[in-house]
């Protein structure tokens, strides 16, 4: 961002030296140019003490800076956000206060303030950074609110049926033997150690194309969505700089959608043309085309162009992407440095699934592994992908009996400290997916707690997707490889790009496990 201004002012025109040279021959008389200064001064001070009232204002008792730094707030931390300094937030209170350019938050750290904000919608709607608006299309149907909003994911819910999934999951299968492969004979060829950050990004990248888009997908085409998606990820910082001017980080991105938007297009046009031919459904886009085509179906809609449909697949990239890497960088590490868990995985698996290591997986298998689905669901909790989900409040909040949210302030839930209470999550730091096996114990007696994919009528729309897909993948290295983490200094530390991951980028040594 300072990069930025400064490259910004480089590129004023600058006045000549002859016109300064001008301007100081004119002479102000002393007394108007000191009133002049005095005037400007004092405007200074009355905006200064002005802001300062405002944020005291809206901030009452909350807990947060009793000051806000002039103009720039708290926006050296939102530049390089740290765990550590969420964490100092979220503990300052259950509701607490800050601000950021003169944008007014209020981060709820309790999972009884934090679910009231994601159920409130007549309250509070979800407000992307606003980098994302500039990357999905103000027009996506993720930005819909109310009653629209309501109608669309009706529609969309029928993409993620059991049958659905079903066909989903085969898919997810293959692609991933293909990845587990190609990384064995990385490893064979080089067996040093590597963070697995890229490789993983890449195999999810292809799953959710392959899922959505089946081939209807040219091969070319998915590894160009592949190779300009990062450009996506990193423009979705908290802050960013506003304007997509080229060499910004959002230019970057908003080209790097139009590349994706376009192949998508093609791929809803030939899925369409396909199940007109009466082919079987390959993907989520058959899956769409063909229940729309359907008689029966009673949605409010039957018609979506081929650039909607391309939306609606962006948008679940878009959400997809960047937790689920999140998501399954983690559930790799978590089991590398707890071999005993990862022991009870590969029991499970030898039960359901007796030496059958190259038939594909199915969901019914998956059905018959409550520990690997404990397992994923634990992991998940311990260290959350999303750990905060940014909303505005649309008018004034009455958010507790003492405090009420003014309206148009950021108002963001986070998730960290629900998933992490000790009340709740006995040694709330600790992988113990056994918490989820006992009906009784207190993790499934608080499903309120459980805030990984948010609450409400914006919760995620892939839960079942994405634990299903985590479990595969981990269910397959267990089965097909061994792992070593390499642990660093950094393993344990978290760095945040919108989700979390380990620093040092989770570094593993794969080889193939020898089956007795
Ligand atoms: C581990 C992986 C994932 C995590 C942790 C995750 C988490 C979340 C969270 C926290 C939200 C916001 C919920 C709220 O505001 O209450 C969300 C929304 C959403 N997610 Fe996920 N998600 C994951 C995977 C996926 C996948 C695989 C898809 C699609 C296939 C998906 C599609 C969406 C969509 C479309 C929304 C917006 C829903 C709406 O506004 O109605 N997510 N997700």
């Amino acid at each position: 961002m300072i990069v930025m201004l400064k490259a910004l002012s480089a590129s004023v025109p600058m006045p000549s030296s002859t016109s300064l040279a001008h301007l100081s021959n004119i002479q102000l008389p002393a007394s108007k140019a000191a009133i002049w200064t005095y005037t400007t001064i004092a405007i200074l001070f009355a905006l200064l003490a002005l802001e300062q009232s405002v944020y005291r204002y809206k901030k009452k008792n909350l807990p947060g800076d009793t000051w806000t730094i002039p103009v720039i707030g708290k926006f050296a931390d939102s530049m390089k956000p740290t765990m550590e300094g969420y964490m100092k937030q979220w503990n300052s209170g259950a509701l607490s206060a800050l601000s950021v350019f003169n944008i007014f938050i209020v981060m709820a750290s309790s999972t009884e303030y934090s679910r009231k904000i994601l159920n409130s919608p007549s309250h509070a709607e979800p407000c992307l950074v606003h980098s994302a608006k500039q990357v999905l299309l103000p027009d996506n149907w993720v930005f819909l609110t109310g009653k629209e909003h309501v109608a669309y994911r009706r529609g969309l819910n029928n993409l993620f049926t059991h049958k659905a999934l079903g066909m989903y999951f085969n898919i997810m299968d293959s692609v991933t033997r293909k990845y587990i492969n190609r990384w064995l004979a990385d490893a064979a060829a080089d067996s040093t150690e590597k963070p697995i950050m890229m490789t993983v990004r890449d195999l999810n990248m292809e799953t959710s194309l392959r899922v959505f888009c089946g081939s209807h997908l040219p091969e070319h085409a998915a590894r160009e969505i592949n190779d300009k998606y990062w450009a996506i990820t990193v423009a979705l910082e908290l802050v960013n700089f506003p304007l997509a001017i080229p060499g910004t980080k959002v230019y970057r991105a908003i080209q790097a959608r139009k590349v994706a938007l376009a192949w998508l297009e093609l791929a809803a046009k030939r899925s369409k043309e396909a199940m007109s031919q009466g082919k079987e459904p390959q993907c989520m886009l058959d899956e769409w085309v063909t229940l729309l085509n359907d008689p029966a179906y009673k949605g409010s809609r039957k018609e979506f162009s081929d650039r909607e449909m391309a939306m609606v697949v962006f948008s679940f990239l878009f959400a997809s992407q960047d937790a689920m890497s999140s998501g399954l960088i983690y559930g790799f590490q978590h089991l590398a440095d707890h071999p005993d868990i990862l022991a009870k995985i590969r029991e499970e698996q030898s039960r359901v699934r007796p030496g059958q290591h190259d038939r594909p997986m199915t969901l019914e298998d998956l059905d018959q592994m409550p520990y690997l689905k404990a397992v994923v669901k634990e992991s998940l909790r311990v260290k959350p992908p999303v750990t905060m989900v940014p909303y505005l409040a649309t008018k004034a909040f009455p958010i507790s009996d003492t405090y009420t949210v003014p309206s148009g302030s950021m108002v963001i839930p986070s998730f960290y400290n629900s998933l992490h209470d000790p009340k709740v999550f006995p040694e709330p730091d600790a992988l113990l997916p056994e918490r989820w096996l006992d009906p009784e114990s207190p993790a499934n007696k608080n499903p309120q707690n459980y805030l990984v994919f948010g609450s409400g009528p914006h919760k995620c729309i892939g839960i079942e997707y994405a634990t299903m897909n985590i479990a595969l993948v981990l269910a397959l290295a267990s089965e097909l490889t061994e792992w070593e983490h390499v642990r660093t200094p950094r393993s344990d530390k978290v760095r945040i790009i919108a989700t979390i991951f380990p620093q040092d980028g989770c570094l593993l040594k794969f080889t193939p496990r020898r089956h007795a």
